[in-house]
């Protein structure tokens, strides 16, 4: 039997051909994919991390982000524990249509899922969006910032770990008793952050 402690369901949307399928890959297989073809409709993988000796079982969805298959992918949304809006650096109208995927995340994601922006492609040397701006537009809007190379493997496992770490955190603190949740709002602000929706960077 497996055992694992928490299982996790993270989903990646995005514009088409941003590297959501790269970034899954990277993380779940180690490996830069060469040309593969767009993804159709969702997609999943598995990977068990550990953090501070629990297993976390992570359940990954690729999403299309061709526009065909939204209504597919939508109903993804709802289960997820984290969101993961991904767009390309180099690639200012993905950027561009962030204000459309988080629409379609209020509509259809649960309301307190943990949501992380993040800018792909790091390697690239015709970037078009200033990190900065990827930045200020994350917190705008309480989401957590990263930026990613699948091709270098910059930052990767870190996303995926900072959110597998973020979201047991929230559970142990849904698990503590009334009172204890009480202290450790008034003692730890990282807490109360998650669960106001307060915004910050994922380092
Ligand atoms: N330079 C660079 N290219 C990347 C990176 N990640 C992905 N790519 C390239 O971007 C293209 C699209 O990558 P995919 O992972 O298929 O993109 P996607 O977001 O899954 O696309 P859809 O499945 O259509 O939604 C491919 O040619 C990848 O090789 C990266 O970090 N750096």
């Amino acid at each position: 039997m497996e055992d694992y402690k928490f299982l996790f369901k993270v989903v990646l949307v995005g514009n088409a051909g941003v590297g959501k399928t790269c970034l899954v890959r990277r993380f779940t297989q180690g490996i830069f994919p060469p040309g593969q073809g767009a993804t159709i409709g969702v997609d999943f993988m598995i990977k068990t991390v550990e953090i501070d000796n629990e297993k976390i079982k992570l359940q990954i969805w690729d999403t299309a982000g061709q526009e065909r298959f939204r209504s597919i992918t939508q109903s993804y949304y709802r289960s997820a524990h984290a969101l993961i809006l991904v767009y390309d650096i180099s690639c200012q109208p993905t950027f561009d249509c962030l204000p459309d995927w988080l629409r379609e995340i209020e509509e259809y994601a649960s309301q307190n899922v943990l949501r992380i922006l993040v800018g792909n492609k790091v390697d690239r040397e015709d970037r078009e969006i200033p990190a900065q701006v990827g930045e200020d537009f994350a917190q705008r809007h309480s989401m957590y910032y990263l930026e990613t190379s699948a091709k270098e493997a910059h930052n990767v496992e870190n996303l995926f770990l900072q959110i597998a770490a973020e979201l047991m955190e929230q559970m142990r603190f849904k698990e503590l008793p009334r009172y204890e949740q009480e202290q450790a709002h008034s003692i730890n602000g990282r807490t109360t952050a998650i669960g106001d929706s307060c915004c910050s960077r994922l380092s």
